[in-house]
């Protein structure tokens, strides 16, 4: 089983338009509403497959209902955590060509007891979970080593821990050595404080954490796939997204796809496939849709153990 917590969950309204022109009336062609955050969507990539998890979300106001709404719908078991403030919403603009705008409000503020009890309905959960995953930013109130708690806190429960975040409390995290984290390389750039050009910047970059106790560095990289280190592999992976329609949660669902596959006793080089499958059939979906196994039939994905380290990104 996997655990997912997202201290700052959101309502996902994705609304779609010809053009994007600042300052002017749109009508949208369409639109969508998807239960949102990091950790939600990872815990929904999983539902979606047929995969067991436990998504642990604060919940409070009028949003905060509509989010139990659907989670309920999408088949999402989950551990609600009261808390006063409302779930914020979040907006996704999205163009014919899949340039995406994302709005993302700071979420409500949580106080010291809702804070502590996040984390310990997370830790209850421990027990059972194979992974605890930690995703997405975190809300006003929250610490910014709210993720490094939750491994030192984890460490002796048996479950592996994964973080995906990006700033202070991503690199807080860091410093607790969790099992895995996914950066984008964005955040892998920022972290390691260098510009990462091509993919030995990548794996360099990645390497430096694993040299710092992380036990596997998964960067996503977009449209060139993802690069998966660790003190033994080296694996690039990518697949083409034949419409991209929305990246929006992408990032989540290849996380989804390489616990999954790594909880299933798949190889780093498998899991890394399966991550990407999971991720570029995610690109085709609108808003923040996960993939059905229907989804992923028709994606093929080139899996590398010695890739060519002098590829650029971004060609
Ligand atoms: N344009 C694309 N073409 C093909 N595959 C893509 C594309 N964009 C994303 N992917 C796939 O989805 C995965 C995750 O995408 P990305 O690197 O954008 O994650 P992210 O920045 O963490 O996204 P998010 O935070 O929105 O979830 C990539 O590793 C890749 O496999
Ligand atoms: O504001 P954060 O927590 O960094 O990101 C939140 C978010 O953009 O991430 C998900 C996609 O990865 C969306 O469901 C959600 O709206």
């Amino acid at each position: 089983m996997i655990v997912t917590v997202t201290p700052n969950p959101s309502i996902d309204r994705a609304v779609m338009i010809d053009v994007l022109r600042r300052g002017e009336v749109h009508r949208s062609t369409a639109n969508r509403v998807d239960p949102g955050g990091k950790g939600v969507n990872v815990s929904r990539a999983l539902a979606a497959q047929g995969a067991e998890s436990v998504a642990v979300v604060p919940i409070g106001g009028p949003e905060g209902h509509l989010l139990e709404e659907l989670l309920d719908t999408d088949g999402v078991t989950r551990r609600s955590v009261p808390v006063l403030g409302a779930v914020r919403m979040n907006i996704s603009i999205l163009e014919p060509d899949g340039t995406t705008t994302k709005l993302n409000e700071p979420g409500p503020t949580l106080d010291e007891n809702e804070v502590a009890a996040l984390l310990d309905a997370t830790l209850d959960l421990a027990a059972g979970a194979e992974w605890i995953v930690g995703c997405g930013s975190l809300p006003p109130g929250v610490p910014a080593d709210f993720y490094a708690s939750l491994v030192v806190a984890a460490r002796d429960s048996g479950a592996r821990v994964a973080i995906d975040s990006s700033g202070p409390s991503m690199a807080a995290a860091i410093g607790a050595r969790p099992h895995l984290i996914k950066p984008n390389a964005e955040e892998l750039a920022e972290l390691v404080g260098a510009d990462l050009t091509t993919l030995q910047d990548v794996r360099d970059a990645a390497m430096t954490l694993v040299d710092a106790g992380i036990g596997i560095v998964a960067v996503s990289l977009g449209q060139d796939g993802a690069l998966l280190v660790s003190r033994e592999d080296t694996v690039h992976a990518h697949a083409t997204a034949s419409t991209p329609v929305s990246t929006v949660g992408a990032g989540d669902c290849m996380l989804a796809g390489l616990l999954h596959s790594l909880t299933t006793g798949l190889s780093a080089s498998a899991a890394l496939a399966v991550a990407v499958r999971w991720g570029t059939a995610a690109v085709a979906l609108p808003g923040s849709g996960v993939p059905t196994p229907e989804d992923l039939r028709d994606i093929d994905v080139t899996v590398d153990t010695s890739p060519s380290l002098t590829y650029r990104l971004g060609h």
